[in-house]
């Protein structure tokens, strides 16, 4: 029988149950769902993500936004007590638990290792620059303490000069506000035109099979979902834009 996989994700200033929220870790948390590989979450602050990953033996992680030079730990990581195995990224867990778990749907085939890396480039610019002046301040404040003040100083530190210094101005109600949620809307048509480039609508990136890429756009997709609340305004938008296809989406991975 599979132990339980130990699983590292952030937690926001609610119940149990209530507590995922994070796009990244979101990630591993649907891959390992679709999977149906048993897991338990080990919740860490912010702050205390370096520590943490060091005292478990995860490696810095191979990209990630604040990197610049010195190692950056971030989460996802787990821990797979079956092999004794830490790893992390989420796409690099994502490999490590197709090949170790072969009997389970495989979301990244061999074949789609380059579409991937691609996918990742193109999602940075298309969806995830437009989203992060409406997805960190949003966040911020239902964080705990510690992580709160973390959060607001490494984001501020990083994105306050080229997003209008403190969080609170990046996407103020009003015509920044506006025009930054046209890009926003404008990089999701752009992917729904990436979904059906030769005029045939398909559900998935694969076309009827889901791979790793919708699981990653899923997650981005719930973490607005919750962060907002399902019944604020704007993620009704979304719920709408093209056709009602991200909101289709979300259905699928909200019940795997
Ligand atoms: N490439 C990584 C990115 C992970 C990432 O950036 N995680 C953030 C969570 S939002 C993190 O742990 N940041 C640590 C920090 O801010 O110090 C992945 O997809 O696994």
């Amino acid at each position: 029988m599979i132990q339980q996989i130990h699983f590292y994700d952030i937690p926001r200033n609610r119940d149990e149950d209530d507590r995922t929220w994070n796009p990244n870790t979101s990630k591993t948390r649907l891959t390992l769902t679709y999977k149906r590989l048993p897991y338990k979450t080990i919740w860490v602050e912010y702050p205390d993500i370096e520590r943490v990953c060091k005292e478990i033996g995860a490696e810095p992680s191979a990209f990630g936004l604040l990197k610049e030079g010195k190692p950056y730990y971030s989460l996802p990581v787990i821990h797979d007590p079956n092999t004794g195995t830490t790893i992390s990224d989420s796409i690099r867990i994502a490999r490590y638990l197709d090949k170790t778990y072969p009997d389970t749907p495989a979301v990244i085939p061999a074949e789609l290792e380059a579409f991937h890396a691609v996918f990742e480039d193109a999602f940075w610019d298309t969806i995830f620059m437009p989203l992060f002046p409406f997805l960190v301040p949003a966040a911020c404040p239902q964080l705990n303490p510690r992580s709160e003040a973390y959060f607001r100083e490494t984001r501020e530190g990083k994105f306050g000069s080229i997003l209008g210094g403190k969080m609170e101005n990046w996407a103020p109600t009003g015509p920044v506000r506006d025009d930054r949620w046209k890009a926003l809307q404008a990089g999701f048509t752009k992917m729904a035109g990436w979904l059906s480039a030769d005029g045939q609508e398909r559900p998935f990136f694969m076309g009827e099979k889901l791979c790793y890429t919708d699981i990653v756009v899923g997650a981005w997709l719930i973490s607005v979902k919750k962060v907002f609340g399902s019944d604020h305004p704007e993620w009704l938008q979304v719920e709408k834009w093209d056709g009602g296809r991200w909101s289709r989406l979300v259905q699928v991975v909200e019940n795997f």
